[in-house]
């Protein structure tokens, strides 16, 4: 794990000390968008339009944040139009690796040993840290996005004339609904885990634990009244949202729980949400994105400061095969 200086790659584990102990997650920095016809998006540069063939991503099949975006490439009817390179699970001196383990692609367009290959080939002198997802554009040879958030919503638009396909997560008289839940969620469960994982001081971990907790207690009172977590006048709708929550609770009883102390509670002990989790989770194109020997691999055997034996967990047994009981939810 380490980050580019300049365009040279340093062995570093996140600087803790100067946030007393704190988990501070980088902003991503490479953000322009992809758009129906090129013009500029809200940020970035303009001059990528959606075009089928044009656009790869490259992806963990362990980090929730890519894994967001494999999921809006299968939802969306993409898997035709944009190609995926999947790195290793082990995320070692080097940070993402490309071989050709099982489940794992190496890198097709690049032959690259290593993801910050990537980003210096897109910028020769990037200073930052190597994350995943990143967005590339075969055409120009250069990133267009390393920020999932914004490449989800990329995915579920601008390509919408090449695949007809239609369907929005992201509706417009939604936003600010699916906004808002995104904020708390973002915080305090999608990074908050994070948070109480690479916490370096106890009451950084106990603070980041209860927002944790609170939330989920928050979530499993609305997913007990609804079958999404945003409405649309009397019914609840399936939106970002829900899917940005999936990556993170689809991960948690086999790797949160345990690897980062998130251990008030399992998933599974939370009737409405671990419902809800097998729904989206049986929904059509979900579980083929969903790969757990790369997640358990990948955490337990890449954070050696967390784990030093670098022993990966048999278990648990999950099934999310399992009926879910929410068709008739509002
Ligand atoms: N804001 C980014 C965060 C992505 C991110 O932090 N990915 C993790 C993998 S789970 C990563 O690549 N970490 C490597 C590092 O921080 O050096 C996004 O959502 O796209």
């Amino acid at each position: 794990m380490g980050l580019l200086v300049k365009g040279e790659w340093h062995d570093k584990w996140y600087d803790t000390d100067k946030s007393d102990g704190a988990f501070e997650r980088e902003d991503a920095q490479l953000r322009s968008w992809v758009t129906a016809d090129g013009s500029a998006g809200p940020s970035g540069n303009a001059g990528f339009r959606a075009e089928s063939g044009r656009y790869h991503l490259y992806v963990s099949l362990a980090c929730p944040w890519a894994h967001r975006t494999l999921i809006f490439r299968q939802l969306k009817g993409l898997a035709g139009h944009i190609g995926v390179s999947v790195v290793s699970p082990d995320m070692l001196d080097h940070g993402w690796t490309f071989d050709t383990g099982a489940g794992s692609s190496g890198d097709p367009l690049y032959h690259s040993d290593f993801m910050h290959q990537i980003y210096t080939r897109n910028k020769s002198d990037y200073t930052g840290r190597v994350t995943v997802p990143v967005l590339w554009d075969k055409q120009q040879e250069c990133i267009v996005s390393n920020e999932s958030a914004e490449i989800i919503r990329m995915l579920n638009s601008a390509f919408n004339d090449i695949t007809g396909n239609q369907q929005d997560f992201c509706p417009e008289h939604l936003k600010p609904q699916i906004d808002q839940v995104n904020e708390r969620v973002y915080h305090t469960i999608n990074n908050g885990v994070y948070k109480a994982g690479f916490a370096t001081k106890t009451e950084k971990y106990e603070a980041a634990f209860s927002e944790l907790f609170d939330s989920l207690d928050w979530l499993e009172e609305r997913l007990t009244q609804q079958r999404y977590l945003v409405r649309d006048g009397d019914k609840s709708v399936l939106t970002e949202a829900d899917w940005r929550l999936f990556t993170t609770l689809i991960r948690f009883d086999a790797v949160y729980f345990g690897h980062f102390k998130c251990n008030l509670r399992r998933i599974e002990d939370y009737p409405a949400i671990s419902g809800y989790v097998r729904d989206l989770y049986q929904h059509p194109g979900v579980a083929e994105t969903v790969d757990f020997s790369h997640i358990k691999r990948h955490y337990y055997y890449s954070h050696d400061m967390i784990n030093p034996t670098r022993i990966v967990p048999v278990g648990p047994a999950l099934d999310f095969n399992r009926a879910h009981g929410r068709e008739s939810l509002k």
